[in-house]
C-alpha cells in the first residue's frame, strides 16, 4: 500500500477551516481527503485551531513573529525586517521538517516572503491559500468586510471565496476553486460572514483534493523495464 499523502496546514486563528480537513481527512465528511495532516503550525498561541488539532492527534507548532521582534524597537525598520526573513527562514525549516507533499494556507495571517518561498519550491512543495473574496477581489486583509460593504454600496453584485495557488504576490496566485455568493440586499455582515465560512469549508476541501491529485499525477511510477517485459510475454 502506497504511505499516503502529507499535508501541513498553517493557520493563524480559530481554524474552522481546519476542521474542515481533519474531518474530511477522518471521513467524517464527504468528499473525503485521502491524505494525512502531517502537522499544524500557528502563527499564534492563541490559535484554537491548535486546540482543534492535538483534539486530533495531529503534531503542533506555534511559530510566532512576535518573538522575533522582541527587543527590536517598532521603529528599527532594518533589524524588524531582517527578524522577519529570519522568521521566514526558520518556518520553511520547520515546514521541511515534516517533508509535506502539500502546504495548506488555512487562515494564515502572514505574508509569506521569498525566505520562505524559495526553500519550499526548491523542494517542489505546491501552497494553497484560502481567501474569502473572488480573484482580483479585495487582496489582504479584512476582505469579507471589505467585499459586503462594496455590495452594500452597489459597486459588485456577488463576492466569494477562491482557494489560490501562493506565490509571491498576495493572493494574485491562479486560483483553483472558486465559489461565488450573490449578495442579498439587507444581509448583515454577520449573515453574509456566515455564508463566506460555509463556502469555505467546502472550497477548502475540494481545492486540497485537486492539488493533492496533482502531486499524484506528477509521482506516476513508471513500471519497471521487467515488469514491462513479463507484460510483454
Ligand atoms: N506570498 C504570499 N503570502 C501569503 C499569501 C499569498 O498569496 N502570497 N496569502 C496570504 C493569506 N492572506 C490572504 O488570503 C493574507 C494574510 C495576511 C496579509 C497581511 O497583510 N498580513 C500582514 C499582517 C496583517 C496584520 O496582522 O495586521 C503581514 O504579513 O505583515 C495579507 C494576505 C498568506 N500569505
Ligand atoms: N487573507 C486570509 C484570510 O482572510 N483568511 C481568512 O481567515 C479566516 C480563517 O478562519 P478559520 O481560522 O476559522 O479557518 C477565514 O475566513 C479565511 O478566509
Amino acid at each position: 500500500m502506497a504511505p499516503k499523502l502529507q499535508i501541513l496546514v498553517l493557520i493563524s486563528g480559530s481554524g474552522s477551516n481546519l476542521q474542515a480537513l481533519i474531518d474530511s481527512v477522518a471521513g467524517k465528511s464527504s468528499p473525503q481527503i485521502d491524505a494525512e495532516i502531517a502537522a499544524v503550525i500557528s502563527s499564534s498561541t492563541a490559535a484554537y485551531g491548535l486546540t482543534r488539532a492535538k483534539n486530533a492527534d495531529i503534531p503542533t507548532i506555534v511559530h510566532d513573529l512576535q518573538q522575533y521582534y522582541e527587543d527590536i524597537p517598532k521603529d528599527d525598520k532594518v533589524r524588524r525586517r531582517e527578524a522577519r526573513k529570519t522568521f521566514n527562514v526558520d518556518l520553511a525549516e520547520k515546514v521541511l521538517k515534516f517533508d509535506p507533499d502539500l502546504i495548506v494556507c488555512a487562515g494564515w495571517m502572514l505574508i509569506l516572503s521569498p525566505s520562505f518561498l524559495h526553500p519550499i519550491s526548491e523542494k517542489g512543495i505546491p501552497i494553497i491559500n484560502l481567501h474569502p473574496a473572488l480573484p482580483g477581489q479585495f487582496d489582504g486583509i479584512n476582505a469579507i468586510e471589505r467585499a459586503w460593504q462594496a455590495g452594500q454600496r452597489g459597486e459588485i453584485t456577488k463576492g466569494g471565496v477562491m482557494i489560490h495557488r501562493v506565490i509571491k504576490e498576495v493572493d494574485r496566485g491562479e486560483p483553483l476553486v472558486v465559489k461565488e455568493l450573490e449578495f442579498r440586499k439587507e444581509e448583515t455582515i454577520d449573515d453574509y460572514e456566515e455564508r463566506v465560512h460555509t463556502a469555505e469549508h467546502i472550497a477548502i476541501v475540494e481545492a486540497t483534493i485537486l492539488a493533492l491529485n496533482e502531486v499524484k499525477e506528477k509521482r506516476v511510477v513508471l513500471p519497471s523495464v521487467e515488469n514491462l517485459q513479463l507484460s510483454d510475454q
